[in-house]
């Protein structure tokens, strides 16, 4: 669904990301995972397009053929399936629930330059919004202004708002950073439940979350992918160990869901 070929980004002499293949294949979850600066949030804005690599390529599964991406601009990779929710909130937030849905529909519709006009002509990108809400759980809160949410209510927004543009491969920046230890389950629960029909790739520091909805883990260092593979394997591999996980065991998810880093964040 997703590749990409010896992707490499450099800022002056620093290699942020360093020569990645990476494939992502459709209604798989892979977490991508790596101590600070390992170069996560870089490898994110190639795949979309905020950056422009130094070198390597990256690629979207079209109808029937791959489709090169790498020098497309980050509203054109998102017209192709790419979405991705922020680590910041990125919503309207007097606007209600519904309609930052609903316009972020209508946006990836044939509706796209008639997005903020008399929203009863537009039925059925409300029906979409509903719909949507009532998936990642914020139905009830459809009325309500987007700013009164909790912060783990507005990253359920961000998925909706992302699950809005029909994508193909949805990038989950941490969808659990700052979130309180109630809403940590609904947030896994989420991801669990959107990568039955999309491509996810997440990036998220709580290793009990990482190994619980994860089908695979890249391990990033220093730019560079170390491991590849399934979790119990990275979990073990001594490398991955010794670079970012530093003795991590497995707490309990269903009990502790703090949103802090079981392991050793580096
Ligand atoms: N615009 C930039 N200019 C120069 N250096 C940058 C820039 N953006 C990132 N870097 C550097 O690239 C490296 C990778 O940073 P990046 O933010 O991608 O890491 P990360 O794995 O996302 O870290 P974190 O887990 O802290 O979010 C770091 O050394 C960072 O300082």
């Amino acid at each position: 669904m997703l590749r990409t070929r010896g992707l490499t980004k450099q800022f002056g002499g620093l290699t942020a990301v360093d020569g990645v293949d990476i494939d992502l294949a459709a209604d798989e979850c892979c977490s991508l995972i790596g101590p600070n600066g390992a170069g996560k949030t870089t490898f994110f804005d190639l795949l979309t397009g905020k950056l422009t690599p130094t070198a390597g390529t990256v690629e979207l599964w079209g109808e029937d053929d791959w489709i090169d991406i790498t020098h497309t601009p980050p509203h054109r990779t998102a017209e192709v399936g790419l979405h991705r929710s922020y680590q910041i909130t990125n919503l309207f937030n007097k606007n209600t629930v519904r309609e930052n849905v609903r316009i972020a529909a209508q946006a990836a519709g044939d509706d796209a330059m008639n997005c903020w006009h008399n929203t009863g002509a537009f039925e059925e990108y409300i029906t979409e919004a509903e719909a949507i809400l009532d998936r990642v759980g914020l139905a009830e809160d459809a009325d309500e202004s987007a700013g009164s949410l909790s912060h783990g209510a507005k990253r359920q927004l961000e998925i909706a708002v992302a699950l809005a543009g029909d994508p193909d491969v949805l990038l989950l920046d941490e969808p659990n950073a700052g979130v309180s230890s109630e809403s940590v389950e609904d947030i896994v629960a989420l991801i669990e439940d959107v990568a039955t029909d999309h491509a996810v790739l997440l990036v998220e520091h709580n290793m009990d979350i990482v190994m619980t909805v994860s089908d695979r883990i890249v391990v990033l260092n220093q730019g560079a992918v170390i491991a590849d593979d399934e979790p119990a394997a990275v979990r073990s591999d001594e490398t991955v160990q010794q670079a970012y996980l530093g003795g991590y065991e497995r707490g309990d998810v269903d009990d502790d869901r703090t949103g802090e880093t079981a392991g050793g964040r580096a």
